[in-house]
């Protein structure tokens, strides 16, 4: 049956959207529909509306938010503002891209529970389907754990697990892999698409990067920064006829349509690295009584670039924060520049220690880009010519200057981490903490980040960030492996793609230029 004559699942028909506080639409006029069992990628640029149609497309949007819309989404042929409050919601599951905003209870049990509940599961059935799913994405046993106190990616595994025991008839995924480890990532495209294969679901994907989806995705969708799909179709089809355009509006290619792919690598920057920045001697750090870290010792150099990896609650956040002095180790010493860290002045700390959390909005305090941006000068007593022009130069670099009156936190998501990012970079700091800082970037923001850290190199600035992107690794001076408390590797990233024990044990992968040897072998079956 081709699609003429196949009903379609949801069907988008001229619509528009716009926030009340932007003068313009965000988007016009969308008209597309989704077919059953299909896998459809949507891809577009940072800011351009992504996520904001996601939440239209399962009715929360235009009620949940100041903004308007024109144009009808229809469900099986019913219009979605015609069903009940409440049901639409089964029948179309989302997942946040932000999973904190998707709880609404304190631990992982009662947070699948209240879903079960809402579907009316009997109260019996609950632990055995509870525990299923948990197998199902790697997490059985963490039934009792308080949600607040899990890792980036755990919590956005409890995210997925919700929306998979809702069971419903199309699946909306905001960016769902972006905290997870490199071997998790690829186990849950396989479950989605078993699950596909099994119930039937449609699929609607929201990423920033197709590689990890090309074998499964059956079309892509692409936004561009004008709020109209610039490209829709087989993926082979957009990508190959219009990759200069996708370029241009800085998506992400797939590797095997982007030739101007090369393995740079940083090496080149001329770096000492004999002087110690930060000295770690017998590191151990316990949360409520569980060992996170155990007798680490290590050593970041002046100017080194460094990535930490290692699978989804190995402890990487934490040692980052550990060494950045916002967490104090249960035992052992930590020393900045030969000094120990708590002896240090806090303010003088914060000025020469840079730190972008994990979640953006952990470091968002004030109410507008701008007050955000000048925060830190402020509290330093910068001269006003100095705040402002500075202030302008990081919203031109970050491309934040059409938001400079907007709240953080109604930035969208790739927004949010630019600002979060240029909020530490008012002054050069000795050293930059960056936890997975590329997550949810667009390609060109992506690129512009990377210079933006080849300059700071440049000058000094010791880079050490935490990422689950083994391309990113790929280009580093030095990478850093967690499993079980312990360092587990310690060197070149050259040296670490031919350790395959050392990879399989901490859930990590080959880069994409590695794998593509391997030509014809589905990617997600290349993890070793
Ligand atoms: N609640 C809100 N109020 C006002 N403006 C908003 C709100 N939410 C989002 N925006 C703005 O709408 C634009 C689109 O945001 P959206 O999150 O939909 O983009 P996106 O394409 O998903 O981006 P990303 O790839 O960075 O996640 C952004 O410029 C954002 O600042
Ligand atoms: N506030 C907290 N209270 C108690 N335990 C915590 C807290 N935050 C994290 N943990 C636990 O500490 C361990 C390490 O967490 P951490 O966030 O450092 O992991 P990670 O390697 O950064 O993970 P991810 O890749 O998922 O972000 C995990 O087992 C996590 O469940």
């Amino acid at each position: 049956m081709n699609k003429g004559q196949r009903k379609p699942v949801l069907a988008v028909k001229d619509f528009s959207f716009s926030y009340e506080n932007l003068n313009k639409p965000l988007f016009h006029q969308l008209s597309f529909e989704l077919y059953e069992r299909e896998t459809t990628l949507l891809m577009g640029p940072s800011g351009s509306g992504k996520s904001s149609l996601a939440l239209c497309l399962n009715g929360l949007y235009p009620e949940a938010v100041e903004g308007t819309s024109s144009g009808s989404i229809f469900f099986r042929g019913k219009n979605i503002r015609d069903f009940h409050k409440g049901e639409i919601n089964q029948k179309i599951g989302i997942v946040f891209q932000d999973p904190d905003s998707q709880f609404c209870m304190l631990t992982v049990e009662d947070e699948l529970a209240f879903t079960l509940e809402n579907r009316k599961i009997p109260n019996a059935e609950m632990p055995k389907r509870i525990s299923a799913v948990l197998q199902q994405i790697g997490m059985d046993g963490f039934q009792k754990r308080k949600i607040h106190e899990l890792s980036g990616g755990q919590k956005q595994k409890i995210a997925l697990a919700s929306v998979l025991l809702l069971e419903p008839e199309l699946l909306i995924l905001d960016e769902p892999t972006a905290n997870l480890d490199p071997v998790s990532r690829l186990e849950f495209i396989r479950l989605i698409r078993s699950m596909q294969r099994q119930f039937r679901i449609t699929v609607f994907i929201i990423e920033h990067q197709i590689n990890d989806w090309f074998e499964i995705a059956d079309r892509v969708l692409v936004m561009g920064s004008n709020g109209r799909i610039i490209a829709d179709g087989e993926v082979n089809t957009v990508f190959s006829e219009n990759k200069n355009r996708l370029r241009e509006e800085g998506v992400f290619l797939p590797q095997q349509f982007d030739d101007c792919l090369n393995h740079q690598n940083s090496k080149s920057i001329p770096t000492s690295f004999d002087k110690v920045i930060i000295s770690i001697e017998n590191l151990s750090f316990k949360r409520n009584e569980q060992m996170i870290l155990k007798n680490m010792n290590l050593e970041i150099r002046h100017g080194e670039f460094v990535a930490i990896a290692g699978e989804n609650g190995a402890g990487k956040s934490t040692l980052l924060q550990l060494m950045a002095g916002l967490l104090k180790p249960t035992n052992g010493e930590i020393y900045f520049q030969d000094v120990f860290l708590h002896h240090w002045n806090e303010k003088e700390l914060r000025k020469r220690i840079g730190f972008v959390f994990q979640n953006p909005e952990h470091q968002f305090i004030t109410d507008t880009v701008y007050d955000e941006i000048t925060f830190g000068m402020k509290l330093n007593e910068e001269s006003e010519e100095k705040i402002k022009s500075t202030a302008n130069q990081l919203m031109q670099q970050f491309h934040l200057i059409k938001h400079r009156h907007s709240n953080p936190f109604s930035l969208s998501g790739g927004e949010k981490r630019r600002l979060s990012v240029a909020t530490m970079l008012d002054e050069t700091p000795d050293i930059l903490f960056f936890d997975e800082p590329t997550s949810g970037q667009d390609a060109q923001t992506m690129e512009e980040l990377m210079n933006i850290i080849e300059k700071l190199r440049e000058n000094g600035t010791s880079i050490v960030f935490v990422t689950h992107d083994m391309d990113i690794v790929d280009q580093v001076d030095r990478v850093i492996v967690l499993h079980q408390q312990k360092i587990i590797y310690d060197g070149i990233p050259d040296n670490l793609w031919g350790r395959k024990e050392i990879l399989k044990k901490a859930r990590l992968c080959l880069p994409y230029r590695m794998k593509s040897h391997d030509e014809g072998v589905p990617v997600y079956d290349l993890v070793y």
